[in-house]
């Protein structure tokens, strides 16, 4: 256990899916990259007798008395059916992953915050961020995991064994925001980098070139579990129909790492990026066939295709966030007056780096002063 009256931080990054989403929760393959975005979380330990959460992006701060909360220890297996908002998603898996990280002991006082750089419900995997970050710190507070930052040191990583555990309760908490998951996110969150997920086996891409992408955001709400509840209700009405849809996206996944790898080894030519763009474009008809497009999305395809550029939804869809693919000849000015039409549409847009470090532990000295005073506030 952490002692009394004790600071802990960590983080854990938001993720783009190249491809893949919705068919890997039909157990086909995604491939999914780490972002250079990332989720904060501080978590005090204190002898107030009281547990308190402040999540300010979604603005949601509640506090219970400990002695409240023991009584809720006997329903905490029971929590992951019913119809919740954001605010109550958010609570109840913190609320479900402490209780049953701290059943067989005394409840302890805490306060936690969070703070992400990630816009929320867009699909950039902030769910998974959110719910890496508490089970990493609260196995760390209960004393499942050690907590592995050095002295010294202003980062730590946690060992396999640990990530294998903080990834499966990080999992939990996907399921009571999510549903049913498939678990690359959280997956992608706990080891960062890129990674191919099948059926829950990550297998960790090492040799990938450097991607040059384009994130957008239409800033249009929409929710992950509505989004793949109304996927799974599409296969369920038309089987025969949306089967071979699935196989295709899997065949794609399976094509883009192909043609990754092969650019890795081989010098690339402009023939790699052709293909990688046509599969770009094909995946975008397949998940408008899924019924998870959305009229923005069409607009940022269109608007980026006008200036060469190939584009499709990420995560979810039905709004959220799309990727566009940069080549590395594409000039500086395409991409300025590419970022500047999207933003013309009331889109967020900017270009972004790939394959950050997953969950790590901090000190505070390495983390930006504006997110400390953040999550020190409350
Ligand atoms: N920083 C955060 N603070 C509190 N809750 C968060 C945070 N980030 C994500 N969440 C939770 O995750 C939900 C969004 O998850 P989801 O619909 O899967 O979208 P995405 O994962 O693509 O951002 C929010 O409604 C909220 O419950
Ligand atoms: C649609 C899906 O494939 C990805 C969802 O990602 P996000 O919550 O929109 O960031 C669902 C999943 O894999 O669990
Ligand atoms: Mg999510």
């Amino acid at each position: 256990l952490l002692s009394p009256v004790s600071e802990l931080f960590v983080s854990a990054p938001g993720k783009a899916i190249l491809h893949g989403e919705h068919a890997v929760v039909h157990g086909k393959v995604a491939l999914a990259v780490s972002l250079n975005l990332r989720t904060y979380l501080r978590l005090e330990t204190s002898t107030t007798g009281k547990v308190c959460i402040n999540l300010p992006n979604i603005d949601t701060f509640f506090c219970w008395d400990v002695s409240e909360l023991k009584q809720l220890i006997t329903y905490s297996h029971d929590v992951t059916n019913g119809n919740l908002d954001t605010s109550n998603m958010a609570t109840l898996s913190f609320l479900y992953l402490y209780l049953s990280l701290f059943r067989s002991g005394e409840l302890p006082s805490l306060t936690v915050s969070v703070w992400s750089e990630l816009p929320t419900g867009a699909g950039l995997g902030s769910s998974a961020a959110y719910s890496v970050c508490l089970a990493a710190a609260l196995l760390s507070a209960s004393g499942a995991i050690p907590t592995p930052l050095k002295e010294w040191d202003h980062t730590g990583r946690w060992c396999q064994e640990d990530l294998e555990l903080i990834n499966s309760w990080a999992f939990q908490g996907e399921t009571i925001i999510h549903g049913n998951p498939s678990g690359v996110d959280n997956a992608v969150g706990t080891w960062g980098g890129m990674l191919r997920f099948l059926a829950g086996k990550i297998i960790p891409l090492n040799r990938v070139p450097l991607l040059r992408i384009l994130l957008t955001n239409t800033k249009v709400p929409r929710s992950t579990k509505v989004l793949v509840a109304r996927v799974k209700d599409k296969i369920n009405k038309f089987p025969s129909i949306m089967t071979p849809v699935l196989d295709s996206v899997d065949a794609i996944s399976c094509t883009c790492e192909k043609v990754l790898s092969e650019m890795t080894c081989e010098p690339i030519t402009g023939e790699h990026y052709n293909i990688l763009e046509e599969l770009i474009d094909i995946n975008q008809h397949h998940l408008n066939v899924m019924g998870v497009g959305h009229p923005t999305l069409d607009t940022l395809c269109q608007v980026t295709r006008t200036r060469g550029l190939h584009s499709k939804l990420t995560g979810a869809g039905g709004g959220g966030c799309g990727i566009t693919l940069l080549r590395p000849e594409t000039d500086y000015s395409v991409v300025q007056s590419t970022v500047q039409d999207l933003r013309d549409c009331g889109f967020d847009c900017w270009e972004t780096s790939i394959g950050g470090p997953g969950v790590q532990q901090h000190s505070p000295l390495s983390i930006k002063e504006e997110s400390l005073e953040i999550l020190r506030r409350y």
